[in-house]
C-alpha cells in the first residue's frame, strides 16, 4: 500500500512525525495443531510484560489451524506461514523423533524485511526486557552455550567421558582426541540477521549434510561455527543447568527461561519426570502460568501509551506491523523500557 494510501486514521492515531520502523522483531516457530500454541501465547504475553518495543512474528507451518492463528493474532502476533524444510533422506535417530520438523526453523532467514531478529522457541519465556540484544554488532550469531550432560547427549563422545563446555576443566578433553568440540549453542534462542544469500546457502548446504541427533541445532552450530558468539546464560537458561551446573546459575539474574528439560513444558507439566519436583522447577513453572493467566497482559487489554516520549507500544498493531512488513510505515523506537 503506497504511503499516500495509508488511511488517515492510521496516520493520525499512530505517529505525528515521520519516523523509521525498527525493522527488528522477535520470531518464534509453531508447528502442528497441538498445545505448543499455549507456549507461543505465553511468550507473546511475557514479551508484553517485559515491555519489549518489538513485535513477535510467528512462523507457522501449514498444519497450524486457523483457530490457533487467530488466537495468536488476537495476542498481537504477526503470523507468517512458512513451508516445511526437511533434511535429506536419512536413517538418523533424532534425539527426539519430532526434531525432524525443527529444520523448518531455517525459513526465518528469509524474513529479510527485518534487519535483525531474535529467535525464541515456543517453550521459552522472557521475564526481563532483552531488547538491548538487538544492538549487538552485526555479522555474528549470538546464542547461549548448551550443556552436554543430559542423557539426550548419550550418543556423543563428550557425554561418554563426562566432558561439558560448561565446565571444561572438570574433565579434560583427551589430547589424543584432537581439539575439543567448538563452542556449541542451544538453538532455542539466538540473535541473527535474516539474509537471502545466507538463507539460500543454508538450504543448499542442508541438502548435502547428513542429519544428526539434534537436527537443526547441530546443523546451525556447524554452519555458523565461525561467527557464533556466546552470550551469558541469563539470556537462555536451559533448565538442566540447574542440576548439571548450579555453580554457573544465578537464578535471580536470569532473564530468559527455556523449558526444554523433559517434563518441564509448563502447559504439560505433571511433576512426574526426573527433577520436576525441584522447588526451583516448580517456582519457574508457576511463574510461567502467572504470565499465561494474567488477563491484563492480553493484547486487547493493553492501554496504548501516548507516543510522545513514551516507550513504543508493545507488539505494534498487527495492521501497523503488516504495513511495516510492506515497508510502508516507519517509526523510531523510543529508548527500551528495560
Ligand atoms: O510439536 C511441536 C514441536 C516443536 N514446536 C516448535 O519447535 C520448537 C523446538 O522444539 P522444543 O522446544 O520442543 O525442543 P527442545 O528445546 O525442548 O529440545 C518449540 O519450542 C516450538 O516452537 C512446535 O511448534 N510444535
Ligand atoms: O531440534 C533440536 C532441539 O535442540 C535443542 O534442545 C535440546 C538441547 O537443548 C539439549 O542440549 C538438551 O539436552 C535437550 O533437553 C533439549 O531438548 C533446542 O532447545 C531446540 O530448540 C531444538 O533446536
Ligand atoms: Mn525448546
Amino acid at each position: 500500500m503506497a504511503p499516500e494510501l495509508v488511511p488517515t486514521a492510521v496516520k493520525s492515531c499512530v505517529f505525528s512525525k515521520p519516523v523509521t520502523l525498527p525493522r527488528r522483531a522477535y520470531v518464534t516457530f509453531l508447528a502442528g495443531n497441538g498445545d505448543y500454541v499455549k507456549g507461543v501465547v505465553g511468550l507473546a504475553k511475557g514479551l508484553r510484560k517485559a515491555k519489549s518495543a518489538y513485535p513477535l512474528v510467528v512462523a507457522v507451518l501449514p498444519d497450524v489451524p486457523e483457530e490457533h492463528r487467530e488466537i495468536l493474532r488476537s495476542q498481537g502476533c504477526i503470523v507468517r506461514e512458512i513451508e516445511p524444510v526437511y533434511p535429506p533422506e536419512n536413517q538418523t535417530q533424532f534425539a527426539m523423533a519430532y526434531y525432524v520438523i525443527n529444520y523448518s526453523k531455517l525459513r526465518i532467514w528469509e524474513f529479510v524485511e527485518y534487519h535483525k531478529m531474535i529467535y525464541l522457541d515456543g517453550d521459552i519465556q522472557v521475564y526481563d526486557n532483552i531488547d538491548h540484544l538487538f544492538d549487538l554488532p552485526d555479522a555474528h550469531l549470538y546464542a547461549v552455550m548448551d550443556c552436554f550432560c543430559e542423557k539426550t547427549w548419550s550418543h556423543t563422545p563428550q557425554f561418554k567421558i563426562g566432558y561439558c563446555q560448561q565446565c571444561p576443566n572438570k574433565v579434560q578433553w583427551p589430547a589424543e582426541w584432537g581439539q575439543p568440540p567448538s563452542l556449541y549453542f542451544n538453538a532455542g534462542m539466538f540473535v541473527y540477521e535474516p539474509r537471502l544469500d545466507t538463507y539460500q546457502d543454508l538450504l543448499k548446504t542442508l541438502r548435502v549434510t547428513p542429519p544428526t541427533p539434534f537436527a537443526e541445532q547441530d546443523f546451525l552450530n556447524m554452519y555458523f561455527k565461525d561467527i557464533y558468539k556466546p552470550i551469558p546464560l541469563v539470556y537462555n537458561l536451559v533448565l538442566a543447568m540447574l542440576w548439571r551446573h548450579p555453580e554457573n546459575v544465578e537464578l535471580d539474574k536470569v532473564k530468559v527461561v527455556h523449558y526444554c528439560a523433559a517434563g518441564s513444558k509448563p502447559w504439560r507439566y505433571t511433576g512426574k519426570e526426573e527433577n520436576m519436583q525441584r522447588e526451583d522447577i516448580k517456582m519457574l513453572v508457576k511463574k510461567w502460568w502467572d504470565v499465561y493467566n494474567d488477563e491484563s497482559l492480553d493484547y486487547k487489554n493493553q492501554t496504548r501509551s501516548g507516543i510522545e516520549g513514551d516507550a513504543v507500544p508493545l507488539n505494534v498493531d498487527p495492521f501497523i506491523a503488516a504495513l511495516s512488513e510492506a515497508g510502508q510505515v516507519e517509526y523510531l523506537t523510543a529508548p527500551s523500557a528495560a
